[in-house]
Protein backbone atom coordinates (compact mmCIF):
# COMPACT_ATOMS: atom_id res chain seq x y z
CA UNK A 1 0.00 0.00 0.00
CA UNK A 2 1.40 3.45 -0.59
CA UNK A 3 1.86 5.94 2.30
CA UNK A 4 -0.20 8.60 0.92
CA UNK A 5 -3.08 6.30 1.39
CA UNK A 6 -4.39 5.43 4.98
CA UNK A 7 -6.25 2.17 4.48
CA UNK A 8 -8.11 0.25 1.89
CA UNK A 9 -11.59 -0.14 2.14
CA UNK A 10 -12.27 -2.26 -0.96
CA UNK A 11 -9.37 -4.78 -2.67
CA UNK A 12 -9.48 -5.35 -6.63
CA UNK A 13 -10.44 -8.48 -5.57
CA UNK A 14 -13.50 -7.43 -3.46
CA UNK A 15 -14.31 -4.93 -6.44
CA UNK A 16 -14.11 -7.62 -8.50
CA UNK A 17 -16.47 -10.02 -7.27
CA UNK A 18 -19.14 -7.40 -7.01
CA UNK A 19 -18.75 -6.03 -10.25
CA UNK A 20 -19.56 -9.64 -11.09
CA UNK A 21 -22.51 -9.53 -9.30
CA UNK A 22 -23.89 -6.66 -10.59
CA UNK A 23 -22.63 -7.06 -13.91
CA UNK A 24 -25.18 -11.05 -13.75
CA UNK A 25 -28.01 -8.49 -11.90
CA UNK A 26 -27.99 -6.55 -15.01
CA UNK A 27 -27.58 -9.35 -17.60
CA UNK A 28 -30.74 -10.91 -15.82
CA UNK A 29 -32.65 -7.41 -15.56
CA UNK A 30 -32.22 -6.15 -18.94
CA UNK A 31 -32.55 -9.62 -21.12
CA UNK A 32 -36.10 -8.69 -22.55
CA UNK A 33 -34.99 -5.02 -23.29
CA UNK A 34 -31.77 -5.96 -25.48
CA UNK A 35 -33.71 -5.59 -28.76
CA UNK A 36 -34.70 -1.54 -28.03
CA UNK A 37 -31.12 -1.31 -27.05
CA UNK A 38 -29.30 -0.86 -23.89
CA UNK A 39 -26.91 2.08 -23.30
CA UNK A 40 -24.67 2.29 -20.76
CA UNK A 41 -23.87 6.38 -19.85
CA UNK A 42 -20.51 7.20 -18.40
CA UNK A 43 -20.01 10.13 -16.35
CA UNK A 44 -16.08 11.43 -17.04
CA UNK A 45 -14.05 10.79 -15.77
CA UNK A 46 -13.89 8.82 -12.25
CA UNK A 47 -17.01 6.56 -14.11
CA UNK A 48 -14.79 5.09 -17.04
CA UNK A 49 -12.66 2.42 -14.87
CA UNK A 50 -15.78 1.02 -13.54
CA UNK A 51 -17.97 1.22 -17.00
CA UNK A 52 -14.88 -0.78 -18.50
CA UNK A 53 -15.16 -3.77 -16.16
CA UNK A 54 -18.86 -3.34 -15.56
CA UNK A 55 -19.81 -3.56 -19.39
CA UNK A 56 -17.32 -6.83 -19.76
CA UNK A 57 -19.38 -8.14 -17.05
CA UNK A 58 -22.92 -7.61 -18.73
CA UNK A 59 -23.21 -10.64 -20.96
CA UNK A 60 -25.77 -8.57 -23.37
CA UNK A 61 -24.89 -6.16 -26.21
CA UNK A 62 -24.82 -2.76 -24.66
CA UNK A 63 -23.61 0.89 -26.62
CA UNK A 64 -21.36 2.80 -24.57
CA UNK A 65 -21.33 6.71 -24.24
CA UNK A 66 -19.98 9.24 -22.52
CA UNK A 67 -20.76 12.50 -20.44
CA UNK A 68 -18.26 14.68 -18.64
CA UNK A 69 -19.70 16.95 -16.13
CA UNK A 70 -18.02 18.06 -13.30
CA UNK A 71 -18.76 19.66 -10.05
CA UNK A 72 -15.63 18.86 -7.94
CA UNK A 73 -12.89 20.36 -9.83
CA UNK A 74 -9.78 20.15 -7.71
CA UNK A 75 -11.30 20.05 -4.51
CA UNK A 76 -12.65 17.57 -2.16
CA UNK A 77 -16.24 19.54 -1.97
CA UNK A 78 -18.94 19.88 -4.45
CA UNK A 79 -19.33 22.97 -5.86
CA UNK A 80 -22.79 22.57 -6.00
CA UNK A 81 -23.25 23.93 -10.00
CA UNK A 82 -23.37 21.06 -12.17
CA UNK A 83 -21.86 21.67 -15.94
CA UNK A 84 -21.96 19.73 -18.72
CA UNK A 85 -18.30 19.55 -20.10
CA UNK A 86 -19.13 17.25 -22.74
CA UNK A 87 -22.33 15.79 -24.08
CA UNK A 88 -23.68 12.51 -25.34
CA UNK A 89 -22.59 11.32 -28.59
CA UNK A 90 -25.74 9.74 -29.84
CA UNK A 91 -29.67 9.87 -28.88
CA UNK A 92 -30.96 7.65 -26.07
CA UNK A 93 -34.30 8.23 -26.65
CA UNK A 94 -36.33 5.25 -26.43
CA UNK A 95 -33.27 3.17 -25.27
CA UNK A 96 -32.85 1.81 -22.03
CA UNK A 97 -30.04 3.94 -19.94
CA UNK A 98 -28.05 2.70 -17.00
CA UNK A 99 -26.05 5.48 -15.93
CA UNK A 100 -22.64 4.23 -14.76
CA UNK A 101 -20.72 6.29 -12.14
CA UNK A 102 -18.11 5.96 -9.52
CA UNK A 103 -19.73 7.01 -6.36
CA UNK A 104 -22.77 8.89 -5.24
CA UNK A 105 -21.83 11.59 -2.37
CA UNK A 106 -23.88 14.76 -2.00
CA UNK A 107 -26.16 12.83 -5.09
CA UNK A 108 -25.81 16.45 -6.85
CA UNK A 109 -24.40 15.16 -10.41
CA UNK A 110 -26.63 12.50 -10.15
CA UNK A 111 -30.08 14.04 -9.69
CA UNK A 112 -29.12 16.70 -12.05
CA UNK A 113 -28.10 14.37 -14.69
CA UNK A 114 -31.55 11.87 -14.68
CA UNK A 115 -33.14 14.91 -14.57
CA UNK A 116 -31.40 16.15 -17.52
CA UNK A 117 -31.42 12.69 -19.55
CA UNK A 118 -34.66 11.82 -18.57
CA UNK A 119 -35.90 14.89 -20.52
CA UNK A 120 -34.33 12.96 -23.95
CA UNK A 121 -37.20 10.44 -23.56
CA UNK A 122 -35.16 6.85 -22.76
CA UNK A 123 -37.60 4.06 -22.70
CA UNK A 124 -36.60 3.94 -18.98
CA UNK A 125 -33.23 5.13 -17.25
CA UNK A 126 -31.40 3.52 -13.88
CA UNK A 127 -28.37 4.13 -12.03
CA UNK A 128 -24.85 1.55 -11.54
CA UNK A 129 -23.35 3.32 -8.76
CA UNK A 130 -19.91 1.58 -7.80
CA UNK A 131 -19.98 3.55 -4.12
CA UNK A 132 -22.48 5.12 -2.33
CA UNK A 133 -21.16 7.33 0.58
CA UNK A 134 -23.43 7.62 3.68
CA UNK A 135 -23.94 10.78 4.40
CA UNK A 136 -26.65 13.03 6.35
CA UNK A 137 -27.44 15.71 3.68
CA UNK A 138 -27.38 13.59 0.24
CA UNK A 139 -30.30 14.27 -2.36
CA UNK A 140 -32.70 11.27 -2.33
CA UNK A 141 -31.13 9.47 -5.92
CA UNK A 142 -32.47 5.96 -6.88
CA UNK A 143 -29.36 3.40 -7.59
CA UNK A 144 -30.91 0.43 -7.95
CA UNK A 145 -27.11 -1.22 -8.65
CA UNK A 146 -24.98 -0.08 -6.07
CA UNK A 147 -21.70 -1.63 -5.36
CA UNK A 148 -20.62 -1.00 -1.59
CA UNK A 149 -21.89 1.35 0.73
CA UNK A 150 -18.78 3.72 1.90
CA UNK A 151 -17.91 6.21 4.83
CA UNK A 152 -17.78 9.85 5.18
CA UNK A 153 -14.42 10.26 4.20
CA UNK A 154 -12.52 11.13 0.99
CA UNK A 155 -12.08 8.25 -1.54
CA UNK A 156 -9.75 7.51 -4.00
CA UNK A 157 -8.85 4.98 -6.46
CA UNK A 158 -10.27 2.81 -9.02
CA UNK A 159 -11.58 6.17 -11.21
CA UNK A 160 -11.71 8.35 -8.34
CA UNK A 161 -8.84 11.25 -8.07
CA UNK A 162 -7.78 13.63 -5.50
CA UNK A 163 -6.05 16.57 -7.96
CA UNK A 164 -6.43 14.02 -10.92
CA UNK A 165 -4.17 11.78 -9.09
CA UNK A 166 -4.80 8.21 -8.02
CA UNK A 167 -7.12 7.06 -10.22
CA UNK A 168 -5.44 4.36 -11.48
CA UNK A 169 -4.71 2.72 -8.02
CA UNK A 170 -7.12 -0.58 -8.47
CA UNK A 171 -8.23 -0.11 -5.19
CA UNK A 172 -10.59 2.24 -3.42
CA UNK A 173 -8.96 3.31 -0.49
CA UNK A 174 -9.34 6.49 2.13
CA UNK A 175 -6.19 9.45 1.40
CA UNK A 176 -4.04 9.99 4.17
CA UNK A 177 -4.58 12.46 6.55
CA UNK A 178 -1.94 15.10 5.67
CA UNK A 179 -3.69 14.98 2.39
CA UNK A 180 -7.19 14.73 3.68
CA UNK A 181 -7.71 17.83 5.07
O1 LIG B 1 -22.67 12.97 -5.56
P1 LIG B 1 -21.77 14.14 -5.83
O2 LIG B 1 -21.46 14.90 -4.57
O3 LIG B 1 -22.25 15.01 -6.92
O4 LIG B 1 -20.33 13.56 -6.25
C1 LIG B 1 -20.11 12.54 -7.19
C2 LIG B 1 -19.36 13.02 -8.40
O5 LIG B 1 -18.12 13.63 -8.05
C3 LIG B 1 -17.07 13.05 -8.81
O6 LIG B 1 -16.87 13.70 -10.03
P2 LIG B 1 -16.00 15.04 -10.23
O7 LIG B 1 -16.92 16.19 -10.37
O8 LIG B 1 -14.93 15.11 -9.19
O9 LIG B 1 -15.33 14.79 -11.65
P3 LIG B 1 -14.33 13.61 -12.08
O10 LIG B 1 -15.18 12.37 -12.28
O11 LIG B 1 -13.72 14.08 -13.36
O12 LIG B 1 -13.33 13.43 -10.98
C4 LIG B 1 -17.56 11.63 -9.04
O13 LIG B 1 -16.89 11.03 -10.14
C5 LIG B 1 -19.02 11.82 -9.27
O14 LIG B 1 -19.29 12.15 -10.62
N1 LIG C 1 -12.15 11.29 -5.30
C1 LIG C 1 -13.35 11.55 -4.81
N2 LIG C 1 -14.23 12.23 -5.54
C2 LIG C 1 -15.44 12.45 -4.99
N3 LIG C 1 -16.51 13.09 -5.50
C3 LIG C 1 -17.48 13.04 -4.57
N4 LIG C 1 -17.07 12.40 -3.46
C4 LIG C 1 -15.79 12.01 -3.71
C5 LIG C 1 -14.83 11.30 -2.93
O1 LIG C 1 -15.02 10.86 -1.79
N5 LIG C 1 -13.63 11.10 -3.55
MG1 LIG D 1 -13.06 14.31 -9.14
Amino acid sequence: MRNDVSHILFSEEDIANRIMVLGDAITRDYADKADDGIVLVTVLRGGAIFMADLARAIRLPVEIDFMAVSSYGSGMKSSGVVRILKDLSSSIEGKHVIVVEDIIDSGLTLSYLLKNLSARNPASIEVAALLRKKTESQSDVRSIYTGFECPDEFIVGYGLDYQERYRNLPYIAVLSSEHNE
